[in-house]
């Protein structure tokens, strides 16, 4: 995942993790993905994917806010990936944007090059507008709308990434109709989780039902993640099976089949999902952008050398490697993994540190889901269409 603008950003979300890495650069004005490192970037990917011996390349932009830059600078990154992608290797690009910025040109430029773009929407007006806010404390709701609409109209490929939090964490049902309604087939649903930390995030005091230590006040709690998955699942089983598309549920059937891949939160080890930031910094994951996990300069070091070090694969095996005694022993263990090491901060059943902070959200959902998964994955086993499974 590429940062080309790094962590510059045209509004100012409350529960951001990204905003405060402009402290990762002191010395920075630009913000800018040089014509040097955008190079060497396109160059290595291309190169490490193909001998990794994937079929395709990926380019993920991320941010901050990556339509800032103008559509000048993917032109210059398409036009990269035309010189360096050998004849025949299907080159993919995916943009994760607030909408707020597309306008026809846009809309033209991403349809006429495929280009698969994410768009936040948090819920209705209300629930969104609750922490997307620019700085001056104004909404960003019906910019976004004007964006989502402006993608459709132009048949860009899109889907809906959801974060769950403090305002929307109990209301999945309606969060799900309302996204259903907008005409999103695909979403995603992220949890918002943190303390206070090296990134600056303000820790308060967390409520006493939960587990763990403090957490901000956006974070979602526990249990309204794990509602708001189970409330996700009965609505969208009901009728939508095959016709829209959850991530976690896709990832979950995946696993229930014993197929490979997936999200990374609940694969056995991490590793490969590496940021790249616009100074052409490379760090183990998005969410471990700080100095100490940052593993060289991609216009110094191929890529794939920073990929494949001692030093990224320890950090891959952490993973696996702390898993608590309760996860250890969990029946749900090749499904859940223990998730993501971001959340590890709460306390197991027999009070051992770093257990999952989401462990009862995740419990909840596989006893409520489990039963209506291995329906649908014995389905389809047997060739047949994971919908006939409410039948
Ligand atoms: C950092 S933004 C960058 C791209 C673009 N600006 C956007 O908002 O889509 C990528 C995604 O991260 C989500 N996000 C922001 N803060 C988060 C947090 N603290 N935990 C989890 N996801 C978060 C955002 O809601 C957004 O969907
Ligand atoms: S729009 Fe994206 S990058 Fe900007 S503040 Fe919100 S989540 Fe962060
Ligand atoms: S640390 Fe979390 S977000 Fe990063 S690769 Fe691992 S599971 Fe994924
Ligand atoms: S459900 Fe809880 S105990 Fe089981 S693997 Fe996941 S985090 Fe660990």
């Amino acid at each position: 995942m590429a940062k080309p603008i790094g962590p510059r950003c045209n509004i100012a979300c409350r529960y951001c993790y990204y905003l405060g890495k402009e402290k990762l650069f002191p010395e920075e004005k630009k913000f800018r993905m040089s014509d040097e490192v955008l190079e060497a970037y396109t160059r290595h990917l291309i190169h490490a994917s193909l001998a990794a011996g994937m079929g395709e390349v990926t380019f993920a932009w991320q941010g901050g806010e990556p339509t800032m830059l103008g559509l000048d600078f993917y032109a210059k990154a398409l036009a990269l990936q035309r010189k360096h992608a050998p004849a025949g290797v299907t080159v993919t690009n995916v943009l994760q944007t607030n909408g707020m910025l597309l306008d026809d040109d846009w809309g033209r430029f991403l349809h006429d090059n495929g280009v698969l773009v994410g768009i936040s929407i948090d819920g209705p007006k209300q629930v969104h507008d609750r922490y997307r806010l620019d700085r001056a404390g104004r909404p960003s709701f019906d910019a976004v709308m004007r964006g989502l609409d402006l993608l459709q109209r132009h048949g860009v490929a899109h889907n809906a990434l959801t974060t769950v939090h403090r305002a929307n964490g109990g209301k999945g049902r309606e969060v799900y109709r309302f996204l259903k309604g907008l005409g999103i087939e695909h979403m995603q649903f992220i949890p918002i989780a943190e303390r206070g930390g090296p990134d600056g995030l303000a820790a308060v005091p967390q409520v006493d039902s939960d587990p763990g230590p403090p957490v901000t006040d956006w974070s979602v709690r526990p249990r309204a993640y794990g509602k708001f998955l189970c409330d996700v699942f009965d609505t969208w089983i009901k009728r939508d099976v095959g016709r829209i598309f959850v991530q976690h549920f896709d990832a979950m059937l995946g696993k229930w089949l014993g197929r490979p891949g997936g999200l990374c939160v609940f694969a056995e080890t991490c590793g490969d999902g590496l940021a790249l930031e616009h100074d052409g910094s490379l760090y183990s994951c998005d969410h471990y952008v700080f100095p100490e996990y940052r593993l060289g300069r991609i216009t110094d070091t191929p890529l794939d050398q920073m990929l494949w070090t001692d030093r990224q694969t320890a950090f891959g095996q952490h993973k696996r490697d702390s898993l608590t005694a309760q996860c250890r022993g969990c029946a749900f263990r090749a499904a859940c993994n223990g998730g993501c090491p971001k959340h590890r901060f709460a306390t197991s059943r027999s009070g051992e540190g770093g257990h999952n902070y989401f462990c009862e959200s995740y419990t909840m959902f596989f006893h409520h889901a489990g039963q209506r998964l291995s329906d649908m994955a014995r389905l389809v086993a047997s060739g047949r269409s994971a919908a006939e499974v409410l039948a």
